[in-house]
């Protein structure tokens, strides 16, 4: 119906798909890389169609800039989706929440008591010390020449530090799931991620013929357990007037007061304390594993920013965040990462409110729209040498990451772009700088750093393939 109604208006072009299925065959795992190929076919406005819903895949810079910028209160909603409906809540969370009222009160509520400058300051110690723990134990393996899963050391730390943010406290991975937080925070984002069947054709969600529904319920059970525990414990230390506050303390100081201007009880609280840990932790290590794996397989770059941190800093000490600043390779280095190791390559489904003409093509209301920003980042005509690491690019260019140079939307751009981007990147350039000013990193086994497999794994977090396995070896003086 929805094509017999467009047919005399201008679709953008895109593959022909088969009847009923659409275009579903043509994507394989790597569902970014498959896009990118067939964008180069048929354009940077394409046309596609997964069962019933008109997809748009948007793979330039001009064209990202007219759907996030330009058309950005017409894109800025986001599809059905049966994952936020099991896990995030029937989607009352920020990250899948629909355009409209209680997502935008939401939004600006974890902006102001979790995401702006003044709370991230307030966590500065927090991280400092956190961060000095793991160096403490790297320093340990550096003593007697241990191969050290990187990946899992740098996703602990994550947890650690986004359970105290959020949380308040630290949790031990036997109190959410015998399986971890690890695990646990990998498969939410594998089945959230996994083109899902019944987000396409609603009437075939009830038979999860993919077997993800029942994933779903599974992951949705174990969050909402320890998301109840934690709720509890906060209730009952408010009544002991023992702990000082934290997010869970406000969010339910404002569900309890009636105050807000919305609906909000305890399936609220929860889906956001969700939203704001599955989206803090997964993304900052994941981008600072990319780094690092970079880092290592170009050895004349980690020499480079090593001789930036021993100008800086010196070697008598470790770095400390008021440094940051003073560090421009760093930035350059994390930009050029952040380019060819987006963790969101397709950011997150936006969806249109109304039918609306972009650069003379009809995009029908409903669609779904998916911004390929692993394709722009490689996208020859706005970057030379694309699949190089170079972070020379970028050596006096005013190109930064905040959303206004749309070759460049890690953390996408406009009503949707990431609230948590100044925490994330403060997290992330912390962390490169420390790993990296007090050790030196070498592959286990002789292995060579050019040998060093860099194949992804796609997911609403795409993460790398292998876990990164290295040996430290301490280099300070103290
Ligand atoms: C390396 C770090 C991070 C990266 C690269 C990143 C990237 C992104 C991207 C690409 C989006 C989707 C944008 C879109 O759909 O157009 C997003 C959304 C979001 N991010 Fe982040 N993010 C990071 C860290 C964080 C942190 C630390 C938090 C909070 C604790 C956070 C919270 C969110 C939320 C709540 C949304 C949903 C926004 C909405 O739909 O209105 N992110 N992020």
């Amino acid at each position: 119906q929805l094509l017999n109604s467009n047919k005399k208006k201008k679709l953008p072009p895109g593959p022909r798909g088969l009847p009923v299925l659409g275009n579903f065959h043509m994507l394989g795992k790597n569902p970014h890389q498959d896009l990118h190929q067939i964008a180069k076919k048929h354009g940077p406005i394409m046309y596609m169609r997964f069962g019933y819903a008109p997809t748009i895949v948007v793979s330039s810079p001009d064209a990202a800039e007219l759907f996030l910028k330009t058309y950005d209160h017409v894109f800025c909603s986001r599809p059905l989706h049966e994952a936020s409906k099991y896990i995030g809540y029937e989607q009352r969370n920020i990250i899948f929440g629909q355009y409209g009222p209680y997502w935008r009160n939401m939004r600006k509520l974890c902006t102001l008591e979790l995401l702006s400058n003044l709370k991230i300051n307030q966590f500065q110690s927090m991280r400092r010390t956190e961060v000095g723990l793991l160096i403490s134990s790297l320093k340990g393996a550096s003593k007697i020449g241990e191969i050290v899963d990187v990946s899992d050391k740098i996703a602990s730390l994550n947890v650690d530090i986004t359970c105290l943010m959020v949380f308040g406290k630290k949790y031990a991975d036997k109190d959410l799931d015998e399986k971890g937080f690890k695990a646990m925070v990998k498969e939410t984002a594998e089945v959230a991620a996994v083109p899902n069947l019944g987000d396409y054709f609603p009437y075939l969600g009830v038979l999860d013929l993919q077997g993800l529904t029942a994933r779903m319920k599974t992951v949705a059970k174990v969050f909402d357990d320890f998301l109840e525990k934690i709720i509890d414990e906060h209730v009952r230390n408010k009544e002991d007037h023992k702990q000082t506050k934290d997010f869970v303390d406000t969010m339910m100081a404002i569900m309890e007061s009636g105050d807000a201007e919305f609906e909000f009880d305890r399936r609220h609280v929860k889906a956001v304390l969700l939203d704001m840990f599955l989206a803090g932790m997964d993304t900052s290590s994941t981008t600072v594993e990319w780094v690092l794996s970079e880092l290592i397989k170009h050895p004349q770059v980690m020499k480079k920013l090593q001789k930036e941190l021993e100008d800086v800093i010196g070697l008598d000490r470790m770095v400390e965040e008021s440094d940051l600043d003073n560090l421009e390779y760093l930035n350059m280095v994390i930009k050029e990462a952040l380019r060819l190791h987006p963790v969101a390559p397709l950011l997150i489904p936006h969806a249109s409110m109304e039918d609306c003409v972009v650069d003379g093509f009809h995009i029908p209301k409903a669609s779904r729209v998916i911004v390929n920003i692993w394709a722009i980042g490689r996208d020859p005509k706005v970057w030379d040498e694309a699949e190089k690491f170079q972070p020379e690019r970028f050596l006096g260019s005013d190109i930064d990451l905040r959303g206004r140079n749309f070759q460049l939307i890690p953390f996408g751009s406009g009503r949707r772009g990431c609230p948590g981007l100044q925490l994330g990147l403060v997290i992330i350039r912390f962390l490169v700088a420390q790993l990296v000013h007090c050790f030196d990193w070498e592959l286990p086994n002789g292995m060579l750093p050019s040998d060093l497999n860099m194949d992804e794994y796609f997911g609403l977090v795409t993460t790398r393939a292998e876990h990164l396995m290295a040996i430290p070896t301490y280099r300070l003086h103290k």
